[in-house]
């Protein structure tokens, strides 16, 4: 709640909204309390009496009513009758939505129709005929505003619970045996609870000028009653003459339907938890870049260097060292392969390449990121769009996320290629074809005209990888590109990988959790633990070898086929929160070689051969291997 206050602050209109439409609901309580002259007593002898006239602040009105005490008390009543309005929509609408979402076939035909013909008339005569049904009064004007506002409601909540009625979580409940009345209560509610908020929120202000239009057409409150609709319809005849009666209350319309719409607006982006980690803004479109020292010199050769880069995520107070101090580099045609547990760093490394992490909360904070010879951290925008997919080309872990559901996979192909070539469309149709047979996909001509959703997840994949093929890049970057797959799909994808980058010279960094892959695919691995590299070096040799203990506790992870009897050794506890990391080893709480000169000060990368390791008592002496 207090995070929610916060964000709502810091957006300065919705806070200038919320003040406005404090004082004018505290003004609205407290009207029995004030020092007013009687609303309804007319004195024709002193009608229309301008602003500040002796004893009548705001003037008077055609019948010598004093307009402040109007203007107060038909506030009162029209805020009254606006909120009760958007209460009572938003409960008939959502109550109705989430039936026909949640139950789904014909319960959900029957109420949508109907909801359909409600909204088939224009809401306005909607109204007028529900007014002129039940007779003119406020009562009747509240109950038509609300009946009208009810599809509105429906549809909405009716769209956002069609999306949550098949999620895992309530299939999970109705497994556990819940009523359907349960499952709508504790499952369903709670979710679409934010949204009937943020559409309350943003109509309320519409419902009040709808009260108000029918008060000035007569059909809301009755004379001398005043609501702010009133006012205006009676102020009318005067408009030129005596424009006052017509301002005062006019001015007291907008100022509401101002305030509560700025107010709504950003409650809706306060409630959304995207932004809740950053500023109110849409992310840039590169990471942003704040470094401190010097550019670093690369610390190695190679397509791709990265050299003590630093990236993190400033959210509020909180600093999350997501790399720290990272160096990698990966050779043409050479496979790097990046493991470490989850939350380790690795995707943020990778996105880092390209300026991908999204700022905010994102930051580069310091480090060198080399493509050939030219520095990418810091570089302009236009360089990073120009090497985005056609020098180094990313494959994610869903493909079913990065590919459009709505166009066929061979124009997103075209689409891939035409954003860095300028060919004719049939001739990069052409080439989009041969990508697809290149990645192994039978019937390439035909599978070219499908959507995504019409491919197995291996297919899908297989596409994401022609992709990332599509302008010949150099370096291609995928993250855990296999996880999702079945195992012999995963075999087809790592050979096909395999394949490319020896015919191609392509050089690969492949992120991954499991050390079965990396042996198989990669020449050299680095393990990653809470935003640093642990360990690095020749894949067969860190195999053979681990000289972190994270390294071995890691290998000994995995399971091996015909070795039934070995025991898996779980590592127990979990890796620390990067921010808030002691000094020293930050796998020393998890490991049992665990001295305390671990955690006194920080540990270099002690580089041996082409082997290096961040550990004071290692696994397997690498100076020693090294001079062997
Ligand atoms: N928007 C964010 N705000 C704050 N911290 C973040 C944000 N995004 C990522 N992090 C943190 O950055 C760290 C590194 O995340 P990253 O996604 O790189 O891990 P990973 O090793 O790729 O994990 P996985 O294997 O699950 O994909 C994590 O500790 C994560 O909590």
């Amino acid at each position: 709640m207090k995070k929610f206050f916060q964000l709502l602050l810091r957006n300065r209109l919705a806070a200038a909204g919320g003040v406005a439409i404090c004082f004018v609901v505290i003004l609205a309580l407290i009207t029995p309390l004030l020092p007013l002259q009687a609303p309804n007593v007319t004195n024709t002898a002193n009608r229309f009496q301008p602003v500040f006239a002796e004893g009548h602040l705001l003037g008077t009105d055609h019948l010598g009513r004093d307009m402040l005490s109007r203007l107060l008390w038909g506030t009162r009543l029209s805020l009254a009758v606006g909120f009760s309005a958007a209460i009572f929509a938003a409960f008939f609408g959502a109550a109705i939505g989430i039936v026909a979402g949640y139950f789904g076939g014909r319960t959900d035909n029957v109420i949508m129709r109907g909801v359909d013909m409600l909204m088939a008339f224009p809401y306005i005569l909607l109204a007028l005929a529900i007014v002129a049904a039940l007779g003119p009064g406020l009562v009747n004007a509240l109950i038509a505003v609300a009946a009208v506002n009810v599809p509105f409601f429906a549809r909405n909540i009716r769209g956002v619970t069609v999306g949550i009625a098949h999620k895992e979580f309530v299939d999970a409940a109705r497994l556990a045996g819940l009523s359907d009345t349960r499952i709508i209560l504790t499952e369903i509610l709670p979710n679409v609870v934010p949204v009937i908020v943020i559409a309350m929120s943003t109509t309320i202000g519409w419902m009040i000028l709808e009260t108000a239009g029918l008060s000035f057409l007569g059909l809301g409150s009755q004379p001398p009653q005043a609501d702010l609709g009133s006012m205006l319809g009676e102020a009318r005849s005067a408009l030129i003459t005596n424009p006052h009666t017509s301002v005062v209350p006019g001015v007291m319309i907008l100022i509401i339907v101002m305030g509560i719409n700025l107010l709504g607006d950003g409650v809706r982006d306060a409630l959304d938890p995207r932004l809740r980690s950053g500023a109110l803004t849409r992310p840039m479109a590169a990471t942003v870049v704040q470094r401190k020292g010097a550019v670093p010199a690369p610390h190695a050769g190679g397509v791709l260097t990265m050299t003590d880069l630093e990236t993190q995520f400033h959210v509020g107070p909180r600093i999350y060292k997501a790399v720290n101090k990272v160096s990698l580099n990966v050779a043409p045609g050479e496979c790097l392969g990046v493991i470490g547990e989850s939350g380790s760093g690795k995707s943020v490394t990778a996105l880092s390449v390209m300026g991908l992490v999204a700022s905010p909360p994102g930051v580069i904070v310091g480090g060198s990121i080399r493509y050939k010879d030219e520095e990418l951290i810091g570089a302009r925008y236009t360089t990073l769009r120009r090497f985005r997919g056609d020098r180094v080309a990313y494959i994610f872990q869903d493909p079913l996320a990065t590919l459009h559901p709505l166009y066929k996979v061979g124009d997103q192909l075209v689409e891939a290629i035409r954003v860095h070539h300028p060919v004719s469309r049939a001739e990069a149709w052409k080439r989009a074809v041969e990508l697809l047979k290149q990645v192994r996909i039978p019937n390439a001509e035909n599978r070219a005209s499908t959507y995504p959703h019409e491919m197995s997840g291996g297919m899908r994949q297989r596409v994401g990888i022609a992709m990332a093929l599509a302008n010949d890049p150099d370096v291609i970057i995928a993250d855990e590109p296999t996880t999702a797959l079945d195992v012999t799909v995963q075999a087809q994808i790592l050979s096909l990988l395999d394949d490319l980058r020896r015919e191609r010279g392509l050089a690969i960094v492949f992120i991954t959790h499991d050390f079965g892959v990396v042996g198989q695919l990669c020449d050299r691995v680095a393990v990653m633990y809470a935003g640093r590299i642990v360990e690095e070096g020749p894949t067969d040799a860190v195999l053979a070898a681990p000289a972190h203990p994270y390294t071995r506790r890691l290998i000994a992870c995995v399971p091996e086929l015909g070795e039934g009897r070995r025991r898996l050794e779980a590592i127990p506890g979990l890796p620390p929160a990067v921010d808030r990391l002691e000094p020293g080893c930050a796998f020393a709480a998890r490991c049992t070689k665990k001295e305390a000169a671990c955690v006194t000060r920080e540990i270099e990368l002690a580089r041996a051969g082409p082997r290096a390791v961040r550990c004071l008592y290692p696994e397997t002496d690498l100076s020693r291997e090294a001079a062997e």
